[in-house]
């Protein structure tokens, strides 16, 4: 499973973050998009970026598949899992802006400056179900897309695409995001005060410590569990200053969603969990990630290449 959150510092930027949580690797790195780039698509021709982009992916002829991606104009994205409800296009419609999904990512972050703006041009998209080449399947994957203002959920299912606000900044897996926005209404009695002693009967009940207003937050790894965490852990983590707190704000906000081998099991029997947590603060224009093995995080920042080049760029493997 995965889990995408989104926040702001108090001078509106973005920091934008997820975790892989899966049970193997695609070979997946980190790769800046430059500028200069050509990239082929299947429908749009050749796409030259508006924006340079940094993100975690595979390259596949030439074509940055980004698993999660963010722009020096301060958007990000990130794609989620959501089987068994994501439907695209079978093949690409007469008239509309055709983009197989897993170009989507790189073609949001490398067109557009803010989420206004994705949603104005998403009336337009349509998502077709179009692998990279033979031998991938196609992702069934719904998104993410956050700015330094807000986010919005983009789901394609068997009647179109929904594009959702997004007031709570987070993204798990399915069903669908109208469901767990629902779902975390029954969570609203969790709260982070200690609370007060009360009176019940001759008796006084006094609380056993810090976090005795949380019983009953959901502690497991599914989706539904996993939104709510994030969700709360969002809402509620003090405003920080700077970029080393608002760093570690994002990275311990998934890590309260992350999951631990040994705990959820595939149904083959593989225990998934949480491979790598990434995530752009647009603040310095540096992408972050730290793997299951290596939790010390790596980081590059945009402003230490060349964007006007042609070449993609591989930063780690
Ligand atoms: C498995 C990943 C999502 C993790 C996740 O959400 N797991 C949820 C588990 S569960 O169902 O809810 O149980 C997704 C996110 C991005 C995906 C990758 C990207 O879309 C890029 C390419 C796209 C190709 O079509 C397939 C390979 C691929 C390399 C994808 C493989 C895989 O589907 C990835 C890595």
């Amino acid at each position: 499973m995965c889990t995408g959150v989104r926040f702001a510092d108090a001078a509106g930027n973005l920091y934008f973050g997820r975790n892989l949580d899966w049970c193997e690797s695609y070979g997946e790195g980190v790769v800046i998009t430059p500028r200069g780039a050509s990239i082929p698509t299947q429908f749009l021709g050749s796409l030259s970026p508006e924006h340079a982009c940094v993100g975690m992916g595979i390259v596949v002829g030439g074509v940055p598949c980004y698993f999660d991606c963010a722009n020096e104009a301060g958007l990000a994205i990130a794609g989620l899992n959501f089987p068994g409800y994501a439907q695209f296009a079978e093949a690409p419609e007469k008239g509309a802006v055709n983009v197989a999904a897993y170009e989507f990512p790189l073609w949001v972050a490398a067109s557009f400056s803010t989420v206004a703006e994705v949603r104005k041009a998403l009336k337009d998209v349509v998502i077709v179900a179009k692998a990279p080449s033979e031998g991938y399947g196609v992702a069934q994957l719904h998104w993410l897309v956050g700015d330094g203002k807000e986010s919005i959920v983009i789901e394609c299912q068997a009647d179109g695409m929904h594009v959702y606000d997004d007031g709570l900044d987070v993204l798990t897996n399915q069903p669908p995001f109208p469901w767990h926005t629902e779902n975390v209404r029954n969570y609203m009695h969790i709260e982070t005060a200690h609370p007060e002693p009360v009176a019940w009967t001759r008796d006084t009940l006094r609380a056993f410590g810090s976090g005795a207003g949380m019983i009953g937050f959901p502690g497991g790894y599914d989706p539904a569990s996993r939104f709510v965490r994030a969700a709360f852990l969002n809402a509620h983590y003090p405003a920080e200053e700077g970029e080393a707190a608002n760093v570690t704000r994002l990275f311990r906000t998934l890590e309260g969603a992350s999951m631990c081998k040994g705990g959820a099991q595939m149904a083959d029997g593989r225990f998934e969990y949480t491979m790598f947590s990434d995530g752009y603060s647009a603040a310095t224009k540096t992408y972050y990630w730290c793997t299951y093995d290596e939790p010390a995080r790596q980081s590059v920042c945009l402003d230490d290449y060349d964007l006007n080049g042609a070449e993609l760029i591989r930063v780690a493997a």
